[in-house]
């Protein structure tokens, strides 16, 4: 990790000045430098990663950038995101669309499952995503350990990890490879109705249980434990007199694939900052002045 001189920048409109800590992957781009107004101001925190990941054809040119040699937003390159599902996948599909539309500038390069046969792993295969089967289930043959997900997503490169609907705990071996780098996405407002059996149905049942009028989607980073990470985006929806579970989930997804995009597009751009007491927060991407 290289420190840099922290002092706290002029500029945000917040009610203290902001300290920007950029955490971001090794690279040798200039760009990231003019991602923030001073680059005194940020402490760039480097992963000890294996050296420079492979780059596909198809994923983006051979120095890993995006475009035909256009290295895309400042300088920054192009990103390649595992996604781990367990159901349908609509905020994978979401995502990925985003990728082909140029909002994130990243790849797909790996979907990950503990169920082979959900909607998620068929649309990546029909898109020509890998899919890599974890953990291994006690009745199917298929499936890889820890060690071997890590190797595979070592030897694709994946810079980021985002969770999405994916069921299980992720192994603290996965969260330490990948420090402020995996993301979740869960339908409530954490840190309500979050945590251990918290998932699908159950958490809007709950929600409308316990009288909120309100509830929404939450990103956060990804610890070793079920929806403790890092907050770092939120929508809010109303919870009406009448909601059942599946119409507030209904409301509460639609919001899902927009938070969750903007989440991953900021994320790709390198536009999280931490705050100096540990809250991530995203950069504006037309006014690098605005926080959310
Ligand atoms: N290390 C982490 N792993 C995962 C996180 C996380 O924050 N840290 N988030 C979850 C996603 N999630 C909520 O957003 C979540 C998913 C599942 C459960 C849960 O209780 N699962 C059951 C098993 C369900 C099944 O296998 O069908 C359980 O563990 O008993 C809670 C929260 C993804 N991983
Ligand atoms: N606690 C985890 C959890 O409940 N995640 C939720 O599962 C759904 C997956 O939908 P999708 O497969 O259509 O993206 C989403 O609503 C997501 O927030």
């Amino acid at each position: 990790m290289a420190a840099a001189a922290a002092a706290a920048p002029a500029g945000p409109n917040l009610r203290r000045p902001l300290n920007p800590v950029l955490a971001t992957r090794p690279t040798t781009s200039p760009g990231l430098r003019s991602a923030t107004k001073n680059p005194a101001n940020a402490l760039r925190c480097k992963r000890l990663r294996p050296p420079e990941p492979r780059v596909y054809a198809n994923a983006a040119t051979k120095d890993g950038y995006s475009g035909g040699g256009d290295a895309g937003a400042g300088g920054v390159r192009r990103k390649r995101l595992a996604v781990f599902v367990s159901g349908g996948g609509s905020n994978y599909r979401a995502i990925h669309e985003a990728t082909l539309s140029g909002v994130v500038r990243g790849d797909v390069v790996a979907l990950v499952t503990d169920k082979p046969g959900c909607g998620g792993a068929e649309h990546a295969r029909s898109n020509g995503v890998p899919v890599v089967v974890f953990p291994k289930s006690k009745s199917a043959t298929e499936g890889v350990s820890v060690s071997e997900l890590l190797n595979t997503m070592r030897d694709l490169g994946v810079d980021f990890v985002l969770l999405a609907g994916y069921l299980k705990l992720i192994p603290a071996e996965l969260v330490r490879e990948y420090p402020r780098s995996i993301l979740n996405i869960h339908p409530s407002l954490l840190p309500a109705f979050g945590g251990k059996g918290y998932y699908g149905l159950k958490v809007h049942k709950a929600a409308i249980a316990s009288g909120a009028r309100y509830s929404g989607p939450t990103v956060h980073f990804v610890d070793e434990h079920y929806d403790t990470g890092k907050t770092l985006a939120q929508r809010v929806v109303p919870v009406l007199a009448n909601d059942t579970p599946e119409e507030l989930a209904a409301r509460v997804l639609h919001e899902e694939h927009q938070v969750y995009v903007e989440a991953v597009a900021a994320l790709c751009d390198d536009r999280i900052v931490w705050r100096e007491d540990g809250v991530p927060l995203i950069r504006n991407r037309s006014n690098p002045d605005e926080y959310t």
